[in-house]
């Protein structure tokens, strides 16, 4: 597997020929993707298409069948030996992790701790950032995703929209590289989601470089850079947002569209009138 080129124009994130199986079911059969600096790129796809797949094996939560991952042309999990290549040691696959940002559908924040130090802790024992540096830090973030006032409430205190940008906060707190995001609004009420991508929507303003696997097609009209669209563990197609939503090429992508309208419809068509 030959590294990703170097220079100004190499990618942040790659991922070259990505193979992902569970039993006999291919979850990723062959995805390449390359996302450069200050890109955002959202995944789109039906469910089971492998889009959350994709962003675990590159967060390696997941380990892969065969091609390989990339970030800032360094292999991750993986490295030469004799010709052959051998997972990392934990500690340095755990470094390799530490480079980059992951919010799941969980928000899976600690909850005997406050918000603070729900940021914090990482950014001070991991990161080794200074206890005062990281509090400044996590006390601007909380401002940018309006929880000034919660610095000292505990996860059970808050609605899961507000868990959600706390778990935001304290993965952007350590300056990743690149942040993943897995379906950050799906585990939520209807009324939270906006509240949760406005955040999103707030730091791909910043220029941070990030995925995001997500089923809001608004949310992906109006803050990518390039939607991928995933069916079958494969990418179909990559483009802007007006390219794959006003002019679809492939059928199984017109298909997935034509759903989405139909459901839309359906919600419109049951919502009380105002
Ligand atoms: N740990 C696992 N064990 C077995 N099968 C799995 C596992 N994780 C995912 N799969 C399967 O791999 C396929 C891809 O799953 P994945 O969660 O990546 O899809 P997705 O596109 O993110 O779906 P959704 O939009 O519903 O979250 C699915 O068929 C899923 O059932």
């Amino acid at each position: 597997m030959t590294a990703p080129g170097s220079g100004p124009a190499r990618p942040v994130l790659s991922v070259r020929g990505l193979r992902k199986v569970f039993g006999d079911h291919v979850a990723l059969d062959g995805v390449d993707l390359d996302v450069h600096e200050g890109e955002v790129v959202v995944v789109l796809g039906p469910s089971g298409s492998g889009k959350s797949t994709l962003v675990r094996c590159v967060h390696q939560l997941e380990s892969v069948d065969g091609g390989a991952a990339y970030l800032d042309g360094e292999l991750l999990g993986y490295e030469q030996h004799r010709g052959h290549l051998r997972p990392l040691p934990e500690a340095r696959v755990a470094r390799q992790r530490r480079r980059m940002g992951m919010v799941f559908q969980q928000f899976n924040l600690f909850p005997h701790w406050t918000v603070l130090r729900n940021i914090t802790e990482a950014a001070v024992k991991v990161h080794g950032q200074r206890p005062e540096e990281a509090r400044r830090r996590a006390v601007e973030l909380l401002e940018r995703t309006g929880l000034a006032d919660k610095h000292q409430a505990h996860p059970k205190q808050l609605s899961g929209g507000q868990q959600q940008r706390v778990a935001i906060a304290r993965a952007v707190a350590t300056d990743p590289r690149i942040m993943l995001f897995d379906e950050p609004t799906s585990a939520l009420d209807p009324e939270l989601v906006d509240e949760v991508l406005s955040v999103v929507r707030d730091l791909a303003r910043t220029g941070m470089t990030m995925v995001v696997v997500t089923h809001e097609m608004d949310f992906a009209r109006e803050v990518a850079d390039r939607c991928v669209f995933m069916d079958r563990g494969r990418v179909v197609e990559v483009g802007t947002p007006q390219e794959v939503f006003e002019a679809p090429r492939s059928p199984r992508l017109q298909a997935f569209l034509t759903r989405f309208a139909q459901r839309q419809q359906r919600a419109d068509a049951a919502a009380p009138a105002v």
